[in-house]
């Protein structure tokens, strides 16, 4: 998709509509920002060594000359293309969706003596420390060059990327190749936000970041990155006011597309020429939906707040496809079949169009199975149409056949296709295909299937008959039963499984990095970067940091609070 950076939602504020309530400079702090929230969120006072003591009863309360300021952290969600992937390549609408798989960025900052910032990215293996007092300030701050955190910015300037070019240069010089590109896109995004947004008075700081997300696999994790670093240099020069509790919508959609433009930036640093989609979830969070009829303009993006939050289940195939080449593979065909194609594309644009006429139903009922059935046919009918523009591919297929035996949801590839990722919703309850062998909603008679190919497998007879035994019980024990099955073979044929949530949360904050077990008291666990690094695997960085898991363990009674989202559809306006 081309760009022009202006993907936006189209209820925020058009740019150059926002009147900055501070001076001109980008390092002025606005009126309300979480700095100065930080009494009024009752988060815990914070010592000089950035350790969190007792709100308010410890001795070492937090100085206004403390000279270092806590350890953050920021976390931004990846995201899947729900419908109209390719359709809307050539003008038709698609939703996408944020899921639950996250980038976490710590910041952790050091003495004023060190004059360094490093950024540490053990995903990618990329670990570099600059000098500030080498970095090209002078390139960015000159008149007509700088830019402020307001502003909008949607090309990257030549000059300034020739004034960071020796700093990049300068990373990972004895890497191989690929993994220079690596290094070198992820550094591009840093070094330019970095310039653009701080000073050289900047606090030496640390940037540690840990993703949950595969990267390459069609799930946005370029964006996340870009949208983290964008939130937490905006949080450092006190650009963002909030997230607190009172915070108006019109204010949270603001704070969210402050955060959106930047990442843009960055995310033009990775990509170069990206469609803005992906940054635009990963701010937001929840659902969109995206059209770009005409490239010479903006592409539409509205807010889906109605989307629900949907058990997910993302299957990555391991298989490495280039975007471009499926997307050409689409234009070639419909070169030589226009009439066809017109009708195959047009098919998947109403697809879409079904979609977000019921999701924006005045009494849409996210809960209700019929309503998930709509959902799910779609995703079967998609999956269809994009099979018969043939950018789907052995693995994907492979998937989707182990997943529709099982009869537990809806697949489709989601994203280019030519292998990356298959997405399934799942079902509220598991259909009764062991008991009355009835159809799986797909229509493929996977319930029927199942039962025939079981039998017909000695290892999968016994599963069969564990799975009958849990259906006795209880309907969620069977589901689980299922996929842990399920699991087992994708794993055997060497495929990732993933379960994850559709639609949830966007960019989110932990100031200061103090995770809270509920009990106040006990004044709650730093995340500090040994830990952080230490994080063993998703799980691990789950369970340390993750924003998901406060559901998880609320059910297991120790609930840790701390993250807080801006979440404009929850507020009252
Ligand atoms: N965990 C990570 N740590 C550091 N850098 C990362 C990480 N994840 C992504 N990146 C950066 O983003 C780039 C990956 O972008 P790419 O577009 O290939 O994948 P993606 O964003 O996952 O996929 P897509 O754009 O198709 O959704 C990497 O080259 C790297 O620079
Ligand atoms: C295939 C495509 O529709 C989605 C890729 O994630 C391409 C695009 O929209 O740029």
């Amino acid at each position: 998709m081309a760009s022009n950076g202006s993907t936006r939602r189209k209820t925020y504020d058009a740019p150059g509509t926002f009147k900055p309530r501070t001076s001109s400079h980008a390092t002025q702090p606005p009126e309300h920002s979480p700095m100065d929230s930080m009494a009024s969120l009752r988060l815990p006072q914070v010592s000089a060594k950035g350790v969190s003591t007792l709100n308010g009863s410890s001795a070492s309360h937090r100085k206004h000359s403390s000279p270092m300021m806590p350890s953050f952290m920021v976390s931004a969600p990846g995201k899947v293309i729900v419908y109209g992937e390719h359709a809307v390549v050539h003008g038709k609408a698609a939703i996408a969706a944020s899921i639950s798989l996250r980038s976490y960025l710590l910041v952790s900052f050091l003495s004023k003596s060190h004059r360094t910032v490093t950024l540490r990215f053990p995903d990618v293996q990329l670990e570099h420390t600059w000098n500030l007092d080498e970095l090209p300030w002078e390139a960015f701050s000159t008149p007509g060059k700088k830019k402020y955190y307001y502003d909008l910015v949607t090309s990257l300037d030549p000059s300034l990327l020739t004034a960071i070019q020796p700093h990049i240069d300068a990373v990972s010089p004895k890497v191989p190749e690929p993994m220079r590109k690596i290094h070198h896109r992820s550094a591009l995004a840093f070094l330019y936000l970095f310039l653009s947004l701080s000073s050289q008075k900047s606090p030496p700081c640390i940037y540690t970041l840990r993703s949950t997300i595969p990267i390459g696999a069609g799930l946005g994790s370029s964006a996340t990155i870009a949208v983290c670093l964008s939130a937490a240099l905006l949080l450092q020069i006190r650009a963002l006011s909030g997230p607190h509790q009172d915070q108006p919508p019109k204010e949270c959609e603001l704070q969210i597309e402050r955060i959106n433009r930047w990442a843009f930036v960055g995310e033009m640093c990775i990509h170069g020429n990206p469609s803005g989609v992906d940054n635009t979830v990963s701010s937001g969070g929840k659902a969109v939906l995206f059209q770009r009829k005409d490239y010479e303009k903006p592409s539409t993006v509205i807010p889906l707040p109605n989307f629900p939050e949907l058990p997910l289940l993302l299957v990555n195939t391991r298989q490495s496809r280039s975007t471009a080449t499926e997307v050409a593979k689409v234009a070639t065909l419909k070169s030589a079949h226009p009439a066809l194609l017109e009708n195959i594309l047009d098919a998947i644009g109403l697809v879409t169009e079904s979609a977000y006429k019921l999701l924006t139903t005045p009494d849409f009922d996210p809960t209700s199975p019929i309503s998930l059935k709509h959902l799910g046919d779609l995703i079967t009918i998609n999956h269809g149409l994009l099979v018969s523009l043939g950018v789907s591919h052995p693995k994907l297929e492979r998937i989707r056949e182990l997943i529709d035996h099982t009869g537990i949801g809806w697949t489709k590839l989601t994203g280019a296709g030519g292998g990356g990722c298959a997405i399934t919703i799942l079902k509220p309850q598991p259909t009764a295909m062991h008991s009355n062998g009835s159809d799986n909603g797909n229509g493929t008679g996977a319930g029927n299937n199942h039962r025939a190919d079981s039998s017909s497998e000695d290892e999968d007879s016994s599963e069969e008959h564990d799975c009958s035994a849990s259906i006795i019980s209880t309907g969620t024990k069977l589901k689980h039963k299922i996929l842990d099955n399920l699991e087992a073979k994708l794993e055997n044929e060497g495929f990732e499984k993933f379960e994850t949530t559709l639609a949830g949360d966007g960019v989110g904050v932990l100031w200061p990095a103090v995770l809270h077990n509920g009990n106040e008291e006990e004044g709650g666990e730093e995340i500090d970067q040994e830990k952080f690094l230490r994080a063993k695997g998703n799980e691990g960085i789950e369970r340390l940091v993750g924003v998901a898991s406060a559901r998880k363990r609320k059910v297991e009674r120790e609930v840790r609070e701390g993250w807080k989202f801006w979440r404009p559809w929850e507020r009252q306006p």
